[in-house]
């Protein structure tokens, strides 16, 4: 990625030239179309590069014209989020980027800019890149089971999603990292509310009423609230789930960090005489069948629920989302005829 990030000697597209700007290092027009398409590949990528590139999203998307943004407390939010997340396995500012990404990968493919307001836009972006802030790399389950700090701040409510809004709640709260500074303070409250609306989506205990909702939509409306709201909570969904939509190096990588963090959960639960989480237990899950099976009952039918409606999906997620469970089929295949040939 380095050569990618090479310092252009033009005027960048759309980040302004200011005195603080010019130490940035601008990605040149290959990264800047690359980050429109599934297959940009985050890993091998540099702290500092994210930044850059997230910014870059930002600007192309007009959201620091259009809401009145500092360049310095754009970079000052940005710098924010990355330090809030934790070093996980999974759940990491790899994790925070990568959706962001795949949101702006959708609404650039699916040109919603031209049907959603601006302000659907911002509170898109600004909730999947905050979606999992000081994520712990211990789920819900776990929560509500040890009866930690956030399950009984929460009442054991979605503990870890209104702890990401929580964090992300701060972040906009301090002046220097205030996104929201410049917009018109009447929508402000309505921007915050959407923002905490959809980073809630993102807990999977939502995944069956958000899907049917979806599912339950004749004629998608970019007039009806109801259908935007539906949409927007399937997005994020999609993009945060969506790593077996990416190409098969990239995706494996995510799956063997998610099961990593899954099993460190599973034996802490098992030191800590706690309900061992059944699929994140590393003496009983594969991950070819554990994957294939997450493919075929919570990604594709999302993804066709979203594809009905905008069929452009099909070819940027769907396809690729069956190819992978294809090669997790083989994969479990392989592995049943190797047990059979010993
Ligand atoms: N077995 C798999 N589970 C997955 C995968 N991608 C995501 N997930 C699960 O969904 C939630 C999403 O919520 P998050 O906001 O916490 O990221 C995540 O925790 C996993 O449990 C996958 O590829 N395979
Ligand atoms: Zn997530």
């Amino acid at each position: 990625m380095d050569s990618d990030m090479k310092q252009s000697s033009e005027t960048p597209s759309n980040i302004p030239t200011s005195k603080s700007n010019q130490q940035i290092t601008q990605p040149s027009e290959e990264t800047r179309k690359a980050l429109k398409q599934p297959t940009f590949n985050v890993w091998g990528m540099e702290r500092k590069q994210m930044l850059c590139l997230l910014e870059q999203m930002f600007y192309e998307l007009d959201l620091v014209t259009e809401f009145k943004m500092e360049p310095e407390t754009v970079r000052c939010f940005l710098t924010s989020v990355q330090k809030h997340y934790q070093e996980n396995p999974f759940h990491n500012f790899y994790h925070g980027f990568s959706v962001t990404q795949m949101m702006y990968c959708v609404i650039s493919q699916c040109q919603l800019q031209e049907h959603l307001s601006h302000i659907d836009i911002l509170t898109l972006m600004v909730a999947a890149l905050c979606h999992d802030l000081d994520h712990p790399g211990l789920s819900n389950s776990y929560q509500v089971n040890a009866q930690t700090d956030l399950a009984r701040q929460y009442h054991n409510k979605s503990p870890l999603e209104n702890h990401h809004w929580a964090v992300a709640w701060r972040i906009l709260s301090q002046k220097q990292s205030n996104l929201l500074l410049g917009a018109d303070p009447k929508q402000v409250p309505h921007i915050q509310q959407e923002i905490m609306e959809l980073i809630l989506a993102t807990d999977m205990a939502h995944h069956g009423e958000i899907l049917q909702t979806l599912q339950n939509i004749e004629n998608f409306n970019f007039s009806n609230r109801e259908h935007v709201t539906a949409l927007k909570k399937g997005l994020i969904k999609i993009c945060d789930i969506s790593n077996e939509a990416r190409p098969a190096e990239q995706a494996e990588i995510w799956a063997d960090a998610l099961m990593e963090e899954y099993f460190l959960q599973s034996d802490r639960e098992k030191d800590e005489g706690l309900p061992v989480t059944p699929y994140m237990d590393r003496d009983k899950v594969k991950k070819a069948d554990a994957q294939s099976s997450f493919i075929s009952f919570l990604l594709i039918p999302l993804c066709e629920a979203l594809c009905k409606h905008f069929p452009l999906l099909n070819n940027l997620l769907l396809q690729p989302l069956r190819a992978a469970r294809l090669r997790y089929q083989q994969q479990m295949d392989n592995g049943m005829l190797e047990r059979q040939d010993m």
